[in-house]
């Protein structure tokens, strides 16, 4: 299929996008609109040519899209084309990628062969995806790589990111309205669209857990998706003083490996900090951590939802925790709390907060929408916004003071802070 040069599409849409409207004008009908629509009477269809100046300046306009997102874009962009999505799947499944030579070309009758596959399923699957230029036909029969397929090659962390979402996420999507029908409301994490898709009553980060391969690459898949500098720790080390508790405690809930609490104590050298995690995560944490920080960080096993055994700390810190949960779980997690806080401990999360709509640009949160609803999907877990998280400290004991939210700049997630002023 030949592609044509970004130049070329500007071209090709700017001329076709002109000769639709003049349509629009000579009729006296305005310009097609979000709100409006495009004003046409469905029983009176514009004349042919025009039709196909309309069909001219959409695919012009997709193809400015897939040329400005690049390969490694538009791959990513495959969570809202399940179909590319589904075809991405059965090129991993097959490792058909590695089938193809990097600099020539081959045929779907030879990785039909090579890969013991069905010739017509290879022809039919791979076409899906060379329809986006991953891959490409450049003769009926033949097949070579394109910049988008040869990321498909010894990536595993987009590999892991790629078939988390085919596997475990997209089967989820697609049965969450029969979820909103089958528990309305629910703020279960067995009572989702992974609950029907997967035929499971289990929690589904439970399910992954029993398969290690699955699991690692649930994992690796969430590592992917927090390369991006917008992730990053520092965020959070650098625009929340943790400083200012001097040689106090931190509480690191959830605090899996130490990632967060390492490198809190190599910047403020005083503070000490207790990271819990479940007792699988965090068996051997105290061996594993840097020498030079083992007298300042321990490791005790905690499962978040039930009362909190570390009294009086200065700072429970929760990184990137609450948005696995549902409000009400998020409530119970802040009530687990409050036996052992003192007057003033700080309450410190780290997490995404969704602006309110019109805020941000379309793309980013588009972005933040779809997060929120895989989550939901997922386990009835949720992205929040301002309002949300208050609502849970409130909900949670009065006796928190909802302190507000930062959002450091070039950051993803915000800094949300609440202190507690019950004695
Ligand atoms: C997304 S990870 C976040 C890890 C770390 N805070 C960070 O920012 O990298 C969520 C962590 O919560 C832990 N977790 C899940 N359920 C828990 C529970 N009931 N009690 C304690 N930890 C739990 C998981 O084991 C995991 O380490």
């Amino acid at each position: 299929m030949a592609s044509g040069s970004v130049s070329q599409y500007l071209l090709q849409l700017d001329e076709n996008v002109k000769k639709y409207l003049e349509y629009f004008k000579s009729r006296g009908l305005p310009e097609p609109s979000y709100d409006a629509g495009d004003g046409l009477d469905p029983q009176q269809s514009p004349p042919i040519e025009i039709l196909a100046c309309r069909d001219a300046a959409v695919e012009a306009a997709d193809e400015l899209h897939h040329l400005l997102l690049g390969p490694l874009g538009l791959l990513l962009s495959s969570p809202g084309d399940q179909y590319l999505l589904l075809s991405m799947q059965y090129i991993y499944r097959y490792k058909i990628a590695h089938h193809v030579p990097k600099e020539q070309a081959t045929t779907f009758e030879n990785i039909a062969r090579d890969c013991g596959l069905d010739i017509d399923d290879v022809r039919r699957f791979l076409r899906v995806a060379i329809a986006r230029h991953v891959f490409k036909e450049p003769k009926v029969g033949s097949i070579a790589h394109t910049a988008a397929s040869k990321l498909l090659l010894d990536n595993p962390l987009l590999e892991a990111w790629i078939l988390n979402i085919a596997e475990e996420f997209w089967p989820s999507l697609t049965r969450m309205v029969d979820a909103t029908a089958t528990w309305p409301g629910s703020q279960e994490p067995n009572e989702t669209g992974y609950s029907l898709s997967h035929n499971t009553n289990e929690n589904p980060f439970d399910v992954i857990k029993k398969e290690p391969k699955r699991q690692e690459q649930f994992v690796n898949a969430m590592n992917y998706s927090h390369l991006h500098s917008s992730y990053s720790m520092d965020h959070l080390i650098d625009n929340f003083n943790f400083g200012s508790i001097g040689a106090g405690t931190i509480v690191d809930v959830g605090g899996s490996h130490g990632q967060v609490s390492i490198p809190i104590a190599r910047k403020y050298l005083q503070v000490k900090c207790i990271v819990q995690d479940l007792p699988s995560t965090i068996v051997g944490l105290d061996s594993r951590l840097p020498e030079d920080l083992k007298d300042r960080i321990s490791g005790m096993a905690h499962d978040f939802l039930t009362p909190q055994p570390v009294k009086g700390a200065d700072i429970y810190l929760f990184r990137w925790i609450l948005h696995d949960w549902s409000d009400k779980y998020c409530v119970k997690i802040l009530q687990a709390l409050t036996p052992a806080l003192k007057k003033g401990a700080m309450i410190v999360i780290n997490d995404i907060c969704i602006p309110q709509p019109g805020q941000l640009g379309i793309s980013a949160d588009r972005s933040l929408r779809l997060m929120d609803i895989s989550m939901k999907a997922f386990n009835n877990a949720r992205e929040r916004d301002p309002e949300t998280w208050a609502t849970l400290f409130s909900k949670a004991d009065p006796r928190f003071q909802f302190k507000g939210i930062t959002l450091p700049p070039e950051a993803r997630m915000a800094i949300i802070l609440a202190e507690w002023q019950g004695e």
